[in-house]
C-alpha cells in the first residue's frame, strides 16, 4: 500500500448549539486516509459518526479544524471549488439515497459523469457497467420508486463508485441488504480497492464489516481511538 494521503483532517471539531447550550460531538478528531486503505469507523448511536463523514466530504464545515482531499482544503474554497474536488475524489452512499426520483437507474448513476463533464453516451455505457456489477442489469430503465429499498441502495453504490472517486465514504452501505447481496456489495468494494487503489471510509454498526477493513476506528467521546484486534 502507498503511504500517499487521499484524505486528511486534522484537530477538527463540531459544535452544535442545542436550545442555547453547546453540544461538543467531535473534539480535535485527526485522521490520515492513505490511498487504498480502508477504514471504518465504528461507535456508539449518537456518538457522532455521520457528523464525522459528513465533515470529511464536504457536506459539513467544521467549527474548527481543516479537512483536505487529494491536498486541496476542502473548507477554505468557494462553494464551487468544493463541489468540484468533491465530484472529482469523492463517492458517497449515505442511508438516505438521495436518489433523483423522476429519473431512472441508468440516469441516476450517470449524473456524476455528466456533472463532471463526461460525454453522454461514455456516461450511459460506464453507469450500465456499473449497475451490471451490482447486479441490477434487470433494473437499468427501473425509477427509484420502482425498485426495491435494496435495489435503491444499490443503484446509490453504483452512482458512488462509477466515477472511480479516489475515497468512497459509506454510512451503513449494507444496512439494507440481504446477505447475498451484501456479500456482492462487499466484493465490488474489494475489486475496486485492488484495481484502482479506491479507499474507502465506512460506517457501520455490522461488526463484521468493519473488521475486514483495514483499520478500525472507534469514535468515542468526540474521538477516535485505534481498535486493536
Ligand atoms: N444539526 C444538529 N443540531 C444539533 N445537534 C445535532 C445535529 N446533528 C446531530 N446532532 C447531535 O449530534 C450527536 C451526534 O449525531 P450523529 O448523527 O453524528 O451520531 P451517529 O453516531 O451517526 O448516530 P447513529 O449511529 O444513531 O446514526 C447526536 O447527539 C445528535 O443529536
Amino acid at each position: 500500500m502507498s503511504n500517499e494521503s487521499v484524505l486528511v483532517c486534522r484537530g477538527v471539531g463540531k459544535i452544535y448549539t442545542e436550545a442555547g447550550n453547546p453540544l461538543t460531538v467531535l473534539s480535535e478528531v485527526s485522521l490520515n486516509v492513505t490511498k487504498g486503505e480502508r477504514i471504518s469507523i465504528i461507535g456508539t448511536s449518537g456518538s457522532g459518526k455521520s457528523t464525522l463523514l459528513n465533515t470529511l466530504g464536504g457536506l459539513e464545515a467544521p467549527s474548527q479544524g481543516e479537512v483536505s482531499v487529494g491536498g486541496e482544503s476542502l473548507y477554505d474554497v468557494s462553494e464551487e471549488k468544493r463541489a468540484r474536488i468533491r465530484n472529482r475524489q469523492l463517492g458517497f452512499v449515505y442511508q438516505f439515497h438521495h436518489l433523483l426520483p423522476e429519473f431512472d437507474a441508468i440516469e441516476n448513476v450517470a449524473m456524476p459523469l455528466l456533472l463532471g463533464k463526461v460525454a453522454i453516451k461514455e456516461a450511459q455505457a460506464r453507469a450500465k457497467e456499473m449497475l451490471e456489477a451490482v447486479g441490477l442489469s434487470a433494473r437499468l430503465s427501473h425509477k427509484p420508486a420502482q425498485l426495491s429499498g435494496g435495489e435503491r441502495q444499490r443503484v446509490a453504490i453504483a452512482r458512488a463508485l462509477v466515477t472511480r472517486p479516489a475515497c468512497v465514504l459509506m454510512d451503513e452501505p449494507t444496512g439494507n441488504l440481504d446477505n447475498n447481496t451484501a456479500n456482492d456489495v462487499q466484493k465490488l468494494m474489494e475489486n475496486l480497492n485492488q484495481e484502482f487503489k479506491t479507499s474507502f471510509i465506512i460506517v457501520t454498526h455490522d461488526s463484521e464489516l468493519a473488521h475486514r477493513m483495514d483499520r478500525v476506528l472507534e469514535l468515542r467521546d468526540g474521538g477516535l481511538h485505534e481498535v486493536t484486534r
